[in-house]
């Protein structure tokens, strides 16, 4: 019998990211990003590349697009749902104001202790509000006090990726009307666009027929603007029209 041939997982993320070419990745990385990049911020992506699961970090160049968006808001309070070593939250962290705070939700703080000496070394911990859990009961019990609601400015969502249409209802309510809500991996590797999936792993094709979902819902909703750019893994900027 033959060995089937291997389905692609999580675990074979391509270098090249969406655009196929290590090179042009690797001369946006070394051309505007890493000379840009704080160096806290290299020292976390440094010691975040001896995780087993380091490929969940998000992408490089994400971090300019991030930290642009959140100066343009004027962003004081935000949300994140999905830490991990905290990269993105330390971007964040550091383009926020210093009475700013953002409230990061994870259910693995062991991965957040491994960023947070680099968090602390930035002295921006007293804008970090880690909260140690699966983010829909956070989001359910943020929404029971109605002062919460579009008391937010921001929001970067990058955890459970079959949940992101759920997450979707509530973080609106919570980002007030030209606040930002950012989607990470929306492109899932490119795979949204595949019409056969028989190479891709149960999870894998999971997430793609999740995403390919979200995408045409988030296109659709007229509550938002959106712009889906093919950043990293993908990232579709919504701003809050109404
Ligand atoms: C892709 S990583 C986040 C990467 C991070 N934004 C960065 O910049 O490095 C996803 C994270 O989501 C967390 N996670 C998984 N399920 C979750 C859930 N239901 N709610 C919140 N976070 C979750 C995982 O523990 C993991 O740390």
């Amino acid at each position: 019998m033959e060995t089937p041939p291997k389905k692609v997982s999580m675990y074979d993320v391509d270098e090249a990211g969406l655009l196929q070419s290590k090179e042009l990745n690797q001369y946006i990385l070394e051309t505007s990003v890493y000379p840009n990049e704080a160096e806290v911020l290299k020292e976390l992506r440094d010691a975040t590349s001896a995780q087993p699961q380091s490929f969940m970090i998000c992408a490089g160049e994400e971090g300019p697009i991030l930290s642009l968006l959140l100066k343009l808001v004027n962003a004081k309070k935000t949300l994140e749902i999905g830490v991990y070593t905290g990269y993105s939250l330390l971007v964040t962290a550091l383009a926020l104001p210093e009475d700013g705070k953002t409230i990061a939700i994870d259910p693995d703080r062991s991965m957040f202790e491994v960023g947070l000496p680099f968090i602390k070394k930035a002295g921006v911990e007293h804008k970090v509000e880690f909260i140690e859990s699966i983010a829909l009961p956070v989001l359910d019990k943020l929404l029971e006090d109605p002062a919460n609601e579009g008391s937010f400015d921001f929001a970067f969502v990058d955890a459970d990726k079959q949940n992101y249409v759920h997450y979707h209802e509530r973080v609106l309510k919570l980002v007030r009307v030209g606040g930002m809500i950012l989607y990470d991996n929306t492109l899932w590797g490119g795979t949204v666009a595949w019409k056969d999936d028989s190479g891709l792993d149960e999870f894998m094709k999971e997430v793609k027929d999740s995403f390919v979902d979200l995408n045409k819902k988030l296109a659709s909703d007229s509550r938002i603007q959106i712009s889906q750019l093919p950043v990293g893994d993908g990232l579709t900027v919504c701003m809050r029209l109404h």
